[in-house]
């Protein structure tokens, strides 16, 4: 199995269950392993054929600057929804840290896994 990979990708939302969080923005980061057979792209040398990790990072970009959720869990459902669903990814793993939340932690937050990983 191939991967696509997008690291540390950071953007700024509101996200967080407290009064104070539902006022400012804060920078999330996002680390995506997606699934996707490789070859083909590779045999070619077309953009086209490849899963354009570009347009995935403006796609959540797009996404997460607009969304306003409690809950880091709830973002990383709907960030994995949009990868499969919007790009036809079969596997994903996404990591979403929110880095300075908890003192003494560099970072906290989710990595979940969705779909089925080939082969
Ligand atoms: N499992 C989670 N725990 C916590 C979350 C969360 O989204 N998922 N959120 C918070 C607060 O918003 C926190 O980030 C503020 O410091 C606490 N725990």
């Amino acid at each position: 199995m191939d991967i696509v990979f997008i690291e540390d990708l950071r953007i700024d939302t509101v996200i967080g269950i407290y009064d104070w969080e539902r006022r400012v923005r804060q920078t999330l980061s996002f680390d995506l392993e997606m699934a996707f057979d490789n070859t083909r792209p590779a045999a070619s040398d077309d953009i086209a054929a490849t899963l354009n990790y570009k347009d995935v990072s403006k796609r959540l970009i797009e996404y997460v600057e607009a969304s306003s959720f409690g809950l880091v869990e709830t973002l990383a459902e709907r960030c994995a929804a949009i990868v499969r669903e919007e790009f036809g990814v079969a596997w994903v793993r996404l990591k979403l840290s929110k880095p300075g939340a908890v003192r003494g932690a560099r970072s906290v937050g989710v990595r979940i896994e969705r779909g089925v990983r080939p082969d």
